[in-house]
């Protein structure tokens, strides 16, 4: 932790002050909104949204209180529900001034698992009235998740509603951090080399979060006996009168110690749920070989980090910031737990399901990092080990490994009152939540994983996102990648981004500087271009440098079935190459880049992105038909709309002129394709506009696959959605025209994206058999 006496973390902490609060104000006050899910534009729509068509859905639920769930957001809404008695480690600051914590809340469930929250915050301190008044929710929401509500007062809270109510209640500080708190402990200890069962734990705190934590370790492995709890009185001890209540005393142990400070000597673990401050240096000093030292009071944690490490080099350490490794913190499970919770109608949550969470994010960090993780921590070292003992935040799989195993855990414990019927399914629809290429992608990775032909060569073998996706590839059993690069570079930086690829075993190594290769290579690359003015020794230094021309003869020679390049540079700078060596598919005249986008509502398809400056008509009915091929293959209709700023005729302008002359080469070349034009692009993405306008269109709905008129209308109109989507929604470029399976990325390319095109790749390979 900073210093807080010197003036520097006094100017940061103000700033950072003044950016929270600007931040909470504007553009308008507090974190969340309420949108609707319906239309709601005209008379019609508010007959059915309200009175007299609202009373139908009213009535079925009167037949069938279940109905709530198909007509009502209830299956997907939590209550986040505190009386502001212990907010974070502010205290007592009352219910009005904990609700930004609970609007944060909100956003953190929305974001990370998609559930809606309505934050409520309770002017009540009376237990008995706090549980009538949650209780009398039970209709609005799926879930309750119990939020800064003090200790002891939220024990009796939580259990008296868990007994009342048929949906579940999750107090988050208690089992939210306790989950937590147990991944990472189990795996403090794995690093360490010690064993759950022999381990001697201090524990500062014995509140909420604390005697939850404790109770869940003792689950998990952690005898009772060899747990210590002290607290601002002290020691825990049988006997002990003052501040005691049922649940510190199941802890309490017989002894003549009385302070902190005397039992800490020689413990394993520290466990600090507290407040700032609390542990000195010298009782750091005196614990067990390799500690695990875990100071969780937000925001000041009970040492500092550079405090531990000034008196001990061996220590593991955990806090609940964001500014040190090891930030232990709820967010790592509330999300996940209710997603799982209300997707099976879980009715409480149970042991097994927490359990089942402690153990999916406890092997999800023994995994390797995520692409998006890493972007997100660039420059932090993310391997498992002392500093990187628990997922990050934004972890995009925290959902997809947490919920499954909770939904499931549900199930085996009786509590599902809509069991998960596939599970493989229902990991699948998470994964459209988190990557929205999902099911897109889907038909191709079927097609991928079907076939037999899955070498794929990268060219840019010792790229960070290109070594990230190999490794993805590997594990889902896509493709085996053959890297371009230095075989000592790639190991070492594969090892770097704790990545378990092992050369020979997973991947092969085109080595740049020395493979047996090479002189075949260049000369048959010279025999290729002897008359297109490359010499013996042009072709011989091209040969060693241009990786995609590597890659070019490794496919060309059939030592792999498909090339992935592009993570730099241009795309001309590869076709080249590309050209020169593999050349286009027979009957072909045109190369060109289509790239799809998955917006909210509809996935498009845009032509020609990064190839044809200015396509004649007969490239663009080209394009247009490769376009719609490749479409066909993600197991969608193309519906392929000719764009112009004419609208069926009203410009005669060239470029307009152009469109229509390539409608009518489509129309004779590919009659079985679904398309029109020239047209404007909202008449295009909205089918009944088109119909009202030109009601013999020979193409019904809304396009998908939009033909720019030049690679300007095509790159921008593609660049513009992507970004104003927020990103991370593309799948390409795709390269049509070429004659065996290779792609050219861009260097905005994600790990997910050239992912997904090394699915593309192997199913073109597998297509071309
Ligand atoms: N990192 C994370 O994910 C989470 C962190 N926390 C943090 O943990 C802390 C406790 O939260 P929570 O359990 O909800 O709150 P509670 O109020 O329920 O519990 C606080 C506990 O800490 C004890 N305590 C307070 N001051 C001292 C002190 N100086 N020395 C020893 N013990 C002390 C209290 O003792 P007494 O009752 O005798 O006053 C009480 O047992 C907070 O800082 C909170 O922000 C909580 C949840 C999650
Ligand atoms: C993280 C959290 O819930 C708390 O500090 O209260
Ligand atoms: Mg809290």
């Amino acid at each position: 932790m900073p210093n807080d006496q010197t003036p520097d973390t006094a100017d940061k902490r103000a700033l950072l002050r003044k950016a929270a609060l600007e931040y909470h104000e504007f553009p308008q006050p507090g974190k969340i909104t309420v949108g609707a899910t319906k239309q709601m534009i005209n008379q019609h729509d508010l007959a059915l949204a309200y009175s007299p068509g609202v009373a139908a859905p009213c009535e079925e639920i009167v037949k069938d209180p279940n109905a709530a769930f198909k007509y009502t957001a209830r299956g997907n809404l939590v209550g986040v529900v505190t009386n502001g008695t212990a907010v974070l480690g502010l205290g007592d600051i009352g219910p009005l001034a904990g609700k930004p914590v609970m609007e944060g809340k909100g956003v953190l469930f929305k974001k990370f698992s998609g559930i809606d929250v309505f934050d409520i915050e309770i002017n009540e301190k009376d237990p008995e009235k706090l549980v009538e008044i949650i209780a009398s929710l039970e209709p609005t929401f799926g879930g309750i998740n119990l939020e800064d509500i003090k200790a002891p007062d939220c024990f009796y809270v939580e259990r008296k509603l868990r007994e009342r109510m048929k949906i579940p209640v999750f107090h988050d500080d208690q089992h939210g951090t306790a989950i937590v708190v147990g991944a990472a402990i189990i795996n403090g200890l794995k690093v360490a080399g010690k064993d759950i069962k022999t381990a001697r734990l201090v524990a500062s705190g014995a509140g909420a979060a604390a005697l939850a934590c404790l109770g869940l370790l003792v689950k998990l492995g952690l005898p009772r006996e060899n747990i210590w709890v002290t607290d601002i009185a002290g020691v825990v001890y049988e006997g002990r009168a003052e501040l005691m209540d049922e649940d510190k005393a199941f802890f309490a142990q017989k002894t003549e110690l009385r302070s902190l400070s005397q039992v800490i000597e020689g413990a394993d673990i520290f466990l600090g749920l507290s407040a700032g401050g609390v542990l000195k240096k010298d009782m750091v000093a005196r614990m067990a070989p390799r500690p695990l030292i875990f100071a969780l009071a937000n925001p000041n944690p009970e040492i500092a980090p550079e405090d531990v490490k000034a008196v001990r080099d061996d220590a593991i350490i955990a806090t609940g910031r964001t500014d040190y490794p090891n930030q232990v913190n709820n967010v790592l499970c509330f999300p996940y737990i209710f997603r799982g919770a209300l997707d099976c109608g879980a009715t409480t949550i149970t042991t097994q399901m927490e359990i089942a969470a402690v153990h999916a994010i406890a092997e999800l960090a023994q995994a390797e990092q995520s692409e998006v993780v890493a972007k997100a921590y660039a420059g932090e070292a993310l391997a498992f080990g002392p500093e990187y003992l628990i997922p990050k935040p934004f972890d995009p799989r925290l959902m997809m490994k947490i919920a499954p195993a909770v939904a499931q855990a549900a199930l085996d414990s009786g509590v599902a009152l809509r069991p998960i019927a596939d599970m493989d399914a229902y990991r699948d629809h998470l994964q459209t939540f988190v990557y929205a290429s999902g099911t897109t992608m889907k038909p191709i990775f079927t097609a991928a994983k079907m076939g037999t032909k899955k070498r794929v060569a990268y060219s840019e073998g010792e790229e960070e996102r290109v070594l990230r996706a190999a490794q993805i590839v590997v594990d889902e059993h896509i493709a085996r990648p053959t890297l371009i690069g230095r075989p000592t570079v790639i190991a070492e930086r594969l090892e770097k981004f704790g990545l378990r690829l092992k050369e020979g075993q997973d991947y092969d190594v085109v080595n740049v500087e020395d493979d047996h290769r090479y002189r075949d290579f260049w000369q048959t690359y010279h025999r290729m271009t002897e008359r297109k003015g490359v010499t013996v020794p042009i072709a011989k230094i091209e040969l060693r440098r241009r990786l995609t021309l590597i890659g070019s003869m490794l496919l060309h020679k059939g030592e792999v079935d498909g090339l992935i390049c592009g993570t730099w540079g241009h795309t001309a700078h590869h076709l080249q190459y590309i050209d020169q060596v593999i050349g286009r598919r027979a009957g072909v005249h045109t190369y060109a880049c289509m790239n799809a986008l998955l917006l909210p509502n509809r996935q498009l398809f845009v032509v020609d992105t990064h190839v044809n400056y200015d396509p004649t008509a007969e490239q663009l009915a080209e394009i247009t038909i490769m376009g719609a091929e490749e479409i066909l293959r993600f197991g969608l209709k193309p519906k392929a709309a000719l764009l112009s700023h004419s609208n069926f005729g009203n410009s005669n302008q060239p470029s307009a002129v152009k469109m229509r002359q390539t409608l009518e080469l489509l129309r004779v070349q590919a009659p079985w394709l679904e398309v029109d034009g020239e047209m404007h692009g909202d008449i295009a993405l909205d089918g009944k506009a088109r119909m009202a306008l030109m009601p013999h269109s020979t193409l019904a709905g809304d396009a998908n696959l939009l033909v720019m008129p030049n690679i300007d209308a095509a790159n921008i109109a593609y660049n513009l959605l992507k970004t104003a989507a927020g990103g991370n929604i593309a799948i390409g470029p795709v390269l049509l025209g070429a004659g065996q399976p290779v792609h050219i990325l861009t260097p905005s390319a994600t790990v997910r994206r050239i992912v997904n095109i090394t699915a593309l790749t192997v199913a073109d390979a597998n297509a071309a058999r």
